[in-house]
């Protein structure tokens, strides 16, 4: 079989720039940004699928400003709902393959232990709401589908609570961080290699191929200010100095760092169902970050 054309979205996000190092071996990629194709107009993405024809469309392309969104409503439910709806109807007329991003704010976090696939989701947030609709809308699409949600991305390339906390244990002395919510911190770089390892099991092994449902994040928890807290410790390894003296991040509760967006208490998503569909194993999010420091420079 001929080589198949992957049409990768987001190629500047922080997943799309990692993708397309990770799908290069795959096939043929063709990676767009916002200046290509813009995912709030229909026409366009028509448009851009008819001249390139993809045998796999991956989708990291979102809209994934958590606050903005919810003063942005419709612009968001565009760019993380009617864009996969639209991706998922052409992969389905043309029997491509979509794959697809969503994320631990589809759940309302009141669970106690980890979150499976078949838990029902309940956004608090207008991101998250978008991100439901657009899980459901390719689910129901009908087309040949992947939905791997995750939580907490972070990587060298692109903007995310790594480098800001970096950033700011620099220009202050003091850093406030809340301490009741739950989650794993997932490097992009992963999430990219495991979308690559599935792909090569699609492309060896395509009758009853495991199509769904999956979360994928790194192995291991923490809150975000356990997060914030290893940063600044493996950073201080490496030899950045910050004005923040070593461990002087304050845990704070949620209640103390108000926002326009509600966060889930517990993001935890349980990987089960994808390690075992997929015979993989995940690293702990603690090498991730050690991994990601080695390309960051003081
Ligand atoms: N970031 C996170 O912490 C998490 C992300 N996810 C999900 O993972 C996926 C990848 O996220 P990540 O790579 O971190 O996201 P980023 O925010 O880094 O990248 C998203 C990309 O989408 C692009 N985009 C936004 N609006 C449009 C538009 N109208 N037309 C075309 N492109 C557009 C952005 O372009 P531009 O650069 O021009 O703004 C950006 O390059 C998303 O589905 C996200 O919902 C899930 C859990 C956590
Ligand atoms: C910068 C900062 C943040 N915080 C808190 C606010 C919030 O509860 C938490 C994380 O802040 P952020 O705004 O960076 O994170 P947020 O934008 O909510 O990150 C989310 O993005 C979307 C796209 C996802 O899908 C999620 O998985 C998740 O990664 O840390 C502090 O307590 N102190 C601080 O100084
Ligand atoms: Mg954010």
């Amino acid at each position: 079989m001929a080589l198949p054309t992957i049409l990768v979205t987001g190629a500047r996000g922080q997943v799309g720039f990692e993708l397309q190092r990770s799908l290069a071996m795959l096939g043929k990629v063709m990676a767009v940004g916002r200046e290509d194709c813009d995912l709030a107009d229909a026409d366009v993405i028509d448009a851009l699928l008819e001249r390139v024809r993809p045998d796999i469309i991956v989708n990291p392309a979102a809209y994934t400003a958590v606050d903005k969104a919810q003063s942005e409503p419709a612009l968001a439910q565009a760019i993380n709902a009617t864009a996969p709806a639209l991706l998922g109807a052409w992969a389905a007329r043309h029997g491509a393959l979509l794959v697809h991003y969503s994320t631990d704010y589809v759940f309302d976090g009141a669970k106690d232990g980890c979150y499976t696939e078949d838990d029902t989701p309940n956004p608090q947030s207008v991101y998250g709401q978008t991100k439901l609709a657009g899980e459901e809308a390719i689910r129901g699409s009908g087309c040949r589908h992947l939905i791997l949600r995750t939580s907490w991305v972070f990587g060298a390339h692109g903007g995310n609570f790594l480098k800001t906390v970096l950033r700011l244990a620099r220009e202050r002395d003091h850093l406030s961080i809340v301490a009741d919510q739950h989650g794993a911190p997932t490097p992009a770089s992963l999430i990219a290699d495991v979308t690559a390892q599935i792909l090569r099991q699609y492309a060896l092994i395509p009758q009853g191929f495991p199509f769904g449902t999956y979360h994928l994040v790194a192995e291991g928890d923490t809150t975000w200010h356990g997060y914030a807290q290893a940063v600044l410790e493996a950073a201080i390894d490496r030899g950045w100095q910050f004005k923040l003296p070593g461990h002087a991040i304050t845990p704070i509760p949620t209640s103390a760092y108000p926002l326009p967006a509600p966060r889930p208490a517990n993001s935890r998503l349980s990987t089960h169902k994808l390690q075992a569909a997929f015979n993989l194993t995940l690293p702990h999010w603690r090498d991730g970050v050690a991994q990601v420091l080695t390309l960051l420079h003081p």
